[in-house]
């Protein structure tokens, strides 16, 4: 997951490629308290792990329900209806699909819970549900503002015979809420009628189903009145596969529609759910296919490309797609005309205020945008000149910073800034990760900060931190010749000219992986020998040979990835990326460098002198400054940094400030 205080996204161009999804929010949530409500033990494959699911069973868990967890498997050992601790405060986050079921089931079964969430959730009306289950006898008070979360849930005195009222019209959740929880009390039948228009019927439908696996068959009539039958009682199913997510299937969807194909064959393969899903967001793809997607299907997968372009305008009435519908707001960037999204005013008690948050972020790339209280309309900038681009501000919201991302396709080819892109934890943790893996864009595009300098400059230190920062990925280039060095001394070849060719044929197929902070050769770890000095000092012997750096292009040019490349080494700005939009060139004085190598070395235990280290480095510099084949210099556009000093923070500052400088947001 990207981490970091905000993602650039560089202009993308095609889409292709599989992926597969993680697992639904609205059905893991729903089967992980089906399972811990019934009796018995109940195994969830392909369960979502995310902040929506966490707080869930954080909460059962808390309550005494016996989980295992292995990867997305999830082994419950259901409750028989009874929490076995009666006492405890619940933290539900700004999952919606955790606090409002809860709140019914456990104001059922009694005790004294207080469920809270983070601010956000504290200004998510609640009232509707509060005031059903206050007519079965339910005892919940508001303990922050009434019609919202904190809530106290104390013991109930039931009350079960006349019909329950609930409003439809704010939330669906809320009639979710009781038909999960009702089957707990169902000695009796139980009826519900809904008042007012119900809204999101499609997330109702996953309730119906998904209580039916779990034994309990509502019987319905229309929208407007549903019956829990008399004596019912939740049976587990044994085993479970939730689907992958509906909803985080738009954004791949809608980048298949949007991406340009330079092939004309590529498109996307989503992987984990078919046409025939049970979640209502299927349909978004009749709104994508309205708009120009092609789109086919099978057991389990979804394949998508572009048809019509540019896409077609639409005018839509969006409540069966609540969520998916973001999607539809961003492809209207992409559309002929004004697209109109209508009936969403559900959008206002989310996340956030999405109609807003929408009609605002969109508006940066120079969209005309009208907004209502039920309605967004939305007309692309005129002609690609007219495009413009910003830093989009998410809201804490994980649909805003997902399907803004589309945005980087835009014909303008302007980078897009996404702000705090970890709030995708919400649902889908990696799909910032998800995303690279299936778009692609010319390497020109990709941004590469290179930090050349001699040794012991402080620019693997600079490197790595703003390679964090940015979200970047990295290339220690020097421990490329460090690991070639040590390969060629272990394999007993000469480390100078009459080795060259042999030590270049091996360097082209080194099997090299960078993990975390480690470093592999062939499967082993080879992270501290490859710092070791006497390393170093046969990586700048092996590094003048011109066959050898040769050999060692293509691998570094591999490190150019999206979403971008910090490359550190010595002629990352003059020879491997001379294209790239930042270079720096650091340096810090002998005496500074031989200082700080002598902490380094004294603090892992390994003696040396002040004095002998200074000679090596100025050696060295000597050396790598005047070998032919690229010598160690700065490139002509580089910025110099003469870091002797500065702080790594300082150091670390003034190369994001030089960054930000070039960027248009
Ligand atoms: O029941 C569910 O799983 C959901 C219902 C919808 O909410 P509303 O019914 O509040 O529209 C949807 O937006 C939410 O993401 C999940
Ligand atoms: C509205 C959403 O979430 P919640 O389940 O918290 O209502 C959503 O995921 O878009």
């Amino acid at each position: 997951m990207l981490t970091t205080a905000f993602v650039d996204l560089p202009p993308l161009q095609t889409a292709g490629g599989t992926i597969t999804l993680p697992g639904s929010k609205s059905i893991s949530n729903r089967v992980l308290l089906l399972a811990a409500l019934c009796q018995g033990t109940t195994t969830l494959h392909d369960v979502l792990d995310s902040d929506d699911t966490r707080v869930m069973l954080a909460a059962l868990t808390t309550l005494g329900c016996r989980i295992a967890q292995t990867g997305n498997t999830v082994v419950i050992e259901g409750l028989g209806g009874q929490p076995a601790q009666k006492q405890a405060h619940l933290f539900m986050g700004n999952a919606g699909t955790a606090i409002r079921p809860l709140t019914a089931a456990l104001a059922l079964m009694g005790g004294s819970f207080e469920l809270s969430g983070v601010p956000r959730m504290h200004e998510r009306p609640i009232g509707d549900l509060v005031d059903a289950l206050r007519q079965l006898g339910c005892q919940i008070d508001y303990t922050g503002k009434d019609g919202y979360p904190p809530l106290h849930i104390g013991q109930p005195q039931l009350k079960l015979d006349a019909p329950i009222k609930v409003r439809g019209d704010v939330s669906s959740q809320f009639l979710t809420a009781l038909l999960m929880a009702l089957p707990l009390v169902a000695k009796q039948a139980i009826v519900i009628e809904v008042v007012g228009e119900l809204i999101s019927r499609p997330y109702i439908e996953i309730t119906l189903n998904l209580l039916a696996r779990f034994g309990i068959q509502i019987q319905r009539e229309g929208w407007q009145r549903f019956t829990v039958p008399a004596g019912c009682q939740y049976q587990t199913p044994g085993t479970l596969y939730v689907e992958a997510d509906a909803s985080s299937a738009s954004y791949f969807i809608a980048a298949g529609a949007i991406a340009k194909s330079t092939t004309g064959t590529k498109s996307i393969k989503i992987l984990g759910l078919g046409a025939d899903s049970i979640q209502g967001d299927i349909r978004f793809i009749e709104a994508a296919q309205a708009m120009g997607a092609k789109v086919s299907s099978g057991p389990n997968w979804l394949e998508v490309s572009q048809g019509q372009w540019p896409l077609k305008a639409i005018d839509l009435d969006c409540n069966h797609i609540p969520d998916a519908a973001m999607t539809l707001a961003v492809m209207a960037l992409y559309a002929q005309g004004t697209t109109t999204l209508r009936n969403i005013a559900s959008w206002r008690v989310k996340e956030t205020d999405r109609i807003a948050a929408m009609a605002c972020e969109l508006r940066k790339f120079g969209a005309t945008v009208v907004e209502g209280a039920d309605f967004i309309q939305v007309t692309p900038p005129a002609s690609p000149a007219d495009w413009k681009t910003g830093s989009i501000h998410t809201y804490d919201d994980h649909r805003i910073a997902m399907c803004f991302s589309l945005a980087a396709f835009n014909p303008a080819q302007w980078p897009v800034r996404i702000e705090d892109p970890k709030c995708v934890a919400k649902t889908f943790p990696d799909y910032f990760e998800a995303l690279f893996s299936v778009v692609q864009t010319a390497p020109e595009h990709i941004p590469v900060i290179c930090v050349d300098g001699p040794t012991a400059s402080g620019k693997g230190t600079l490197a790595a931190q703003l390679a964090s920062q940015l979200g970047y990925h990295l290339l220690d280039s020097g421990a490329l010749y460090r690991i070639t060095a040590l390969a060629a001394a272990q394999a007993g070849l000469a480390l100078n000219a009459s080795g060259e060719d042999a030590i270049a044929n091996m360097a082209a197929r080194l099997n090299i992986a960078f993990k975390n902070d480690q470093v592999w050769l062939d499967g082993a770890e080879v992270t501290e020998q490859i710092r070791l000095e006497a390393t170093g000092m046969q990586a700048s012997q092996v590094s003048a040979l011109s066959k050898v750096r040769t050999a060692l292009v293509a691998l570094q040019h591999s490190f150019r990835r999206l979403p971008g490349l910090v490359a550190d080494g010595r002629d990352m700005g003059t020879v491997i990326f001379p294209d790239a939009p930042l270079k720096v060139f650091l340096t810090a004085s002998a005496e500074q460098r031989a200082q700080r190598r002598y902490k380094q070395l004294i603090s892992k235990g390994n003696p040396t002198t002040l004095d002998s280290l200074r000679a090596d480095l100025e050696a060295r510099d000597a050396r790598d400054m005047s070998r032919s084949a690229s010598p160690l210099k700065p490139a002509q556009d580089a910025l110099l940094m003469d870091n002797s000093n500065l702080s790594i923070e300082e150091s670390v500052n003034q190369v994001l400030t030089w960054w930000q400088d070039k960027q248009p947001f």
